[in-house]
């Protein structure tokens, strides 16, 4: 018997472990994909908020305070001068004018933090400095600038209208009222509200520790050379350790694994123990050395799915190691691992941090140029919005479709979305998109 084309006689090889599905998935529509909102919702109901606690205001910022916040004082705390200059009664210089100055005894002085020696009395001035409390009585400030600045005198230039520069009790924030809602994330503006409050903690829920790992017999560590000009240096974990990062996670960039399944598996397990989640790119399509997806179902319960997106389309999740860490498993191309980001990971690590709303708010803009969409997937195609010259929002697509495009991907500022049931946007037609950066 010739040996061309005949199999080799070898030992059977182990059969592969019985996959344990995940309760619950999302069953695909007729064209074999799950709908993008189908897959989101599905992840977003297999990971749970973290619990909270109480953290320094300092260390809170991007994070969602997990309570609602009661104002306990008025801000302003009490009726204070919004400049440096004489409290008088506006009664009394109403009329004044450089050609008819009106002249006041000086009768005491306070400065921010004092309280007035005694009230005003009607035709008299008292020295008061910016943030310090308006005496009782007086009921206007006169800037230094209207004045001869006068220490037992001073003689006011100009008229003042009644409650001119006060600054009122309560007129910012009214105490009782309620300032922040469970969900709100704290910026460096709330920061500052709390601590004028006199708050220095709040409940906040911590940042996910995401584990960063990328497949890949092929890649390459940045800042070292590469073996053959047939690698390509590992962006992915860059790209998704930044973004995790900036969406308020705490991010351990593992970096690049083989193709090897062994090695693949020890790596994550490794990780196990300080992830929240861990997030994965490569190795989930139908290539020889798909690892990702031969791998995991020995780690866990996994759910891989093609989902109707583009680019993005196949996704993987899973809960693995005995206490059963969401893992997500993206595709290898940039583009598709970025969008796979935005589309599904940060609404996860949103819900982890208890920060709502889960998924970006879309803006709609019109569309500089026809933008040809395929039907039955919604794209997520990279754009660049602009304020046109008629003073509208305008989005204009850069670069193509591919999902290996990622030089353009850094040129984009907006991702433009093309619902699944669109085949041509019209040029200015409406569009949604989801602003990426405020610095483009
Ligand atoms: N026969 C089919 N082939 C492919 C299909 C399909 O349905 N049938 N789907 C395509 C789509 S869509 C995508 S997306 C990709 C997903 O592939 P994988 O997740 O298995 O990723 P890889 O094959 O490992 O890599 C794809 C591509 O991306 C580059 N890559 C990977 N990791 C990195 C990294 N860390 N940094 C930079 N670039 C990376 C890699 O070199 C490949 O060029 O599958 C299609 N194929
Ligand atoms: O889904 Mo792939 O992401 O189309 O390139």
């Amino acid at each position: 018997m010739p040996l061309f084309g005949r199999r080799k006689t070898t030992e059977p090889e182990a059969p592969a472990p019985e996959a344990v599905p995940l309760p619950g998935a999302p069953v695909a529509g007729a064209n074999g994909m799950r709908s993008v909102d189908d897959h989101r919702d599905y992840l977003l109901s297999m990971v749970a908020e973290l619990p909270p606690f109480r953290q320094q205001l300092l260390d809170v910022i991007d994070l969602s305070i997990c309570e609602d916040v009661v104002a306990g004082l008025n801000l302003p705390g009490f009726d204070n001068s919004a400049m440096d200059g004489y409290a008088v009664l506006a009664a009394d210089v109403e009329r004044a004018s450089a050609g008819e100055p009106v002249v006041l005894p000086v009768v005491g002085e306070i400065a921010a933090g004092q309280a007035a020696p005694h009230p005003l009395a009607p035709g008299t001035a008292m020295k008061i400095m910016t943030g310090a409390p308006v005496p009782e009585g007086a009921d206007a400030i006169v800037p230094y600038e209207n004045t001869d600045r006068g220490d037992v005198d001073v003689t006011i230039v100009a008229a003042s209208e009644y409650g001119q520069h006060i600054r009122r009790v309560g007129e910012d924030v009214a105490a009782g009222s309620v300032i922040y809602r469970a969900g709100d994330q704290l910026g460096p503006r709330d920061i500052s509200l709390l601590a004028a409050m006199g708050i220095d903690a709040v409940m906040v829920r911590p940042r996910p520790r995401v584990v960063v790992i990328s497949t890949g017999s092929e890649l390459a560590e940045p800042g070292y050379l590469r073996e053959s000009e047939h690698q390509i240096y590992d962006s992915n974990s860059f790209l998704l350790a930044a973004a995790c990062r900036a969406a308020g996670a705490q991010v351990y960039r593992v970096g690049r694994v083989g193709d090897d399944p062994d090695a693949v598996k020890e790596v994550i397990t490794d990780q196990l123990i300080r992830a929240d989640l861990i997030l994965t790119t490569g190795g989930v399509s139908q290539g020889d050395y798909d690892v990702i997806k031969q791998v995991m179902p020995e780690l866990g319960r996994t759910d891989f799915a093609a989902v109707a997106m583009q680019p993005g389309k196949p996704q993987g999740f899973g809960l693995i190691g005995e206490d059963e860490v969401p893992i997500i498993m993206m595709p290898g191309n940039p583009v598709s691992a970025f969008v796979s980001f935005e589309v599904f990971v940060r609404p996860v690590l949103r819900k982890m941090m208890g920060s709502t709303p889960y998924v970006r708010t879309e803006l709609h803009c019109r569309a500089a140029h026809a933008m040809p969409s395929i039907v039955g997937k919604r794209q997520f195609a990279r754009g660049h919005v602009s304020v046109g010259e008629d003073g509208h929002r305008q989005v204009s697509l850069v670069g193509g479709h591919g999902s290996h495009l990622l030089g353009d991907l850094a040129r984009a500022n907006a991702l433009v979305v093309l619902p699944e049931d669109t085949d041509l946007v019209g040029v200015g037609d409406e569009v949604s998109v989801w602003m990426l950066a405020d610095h483009h």
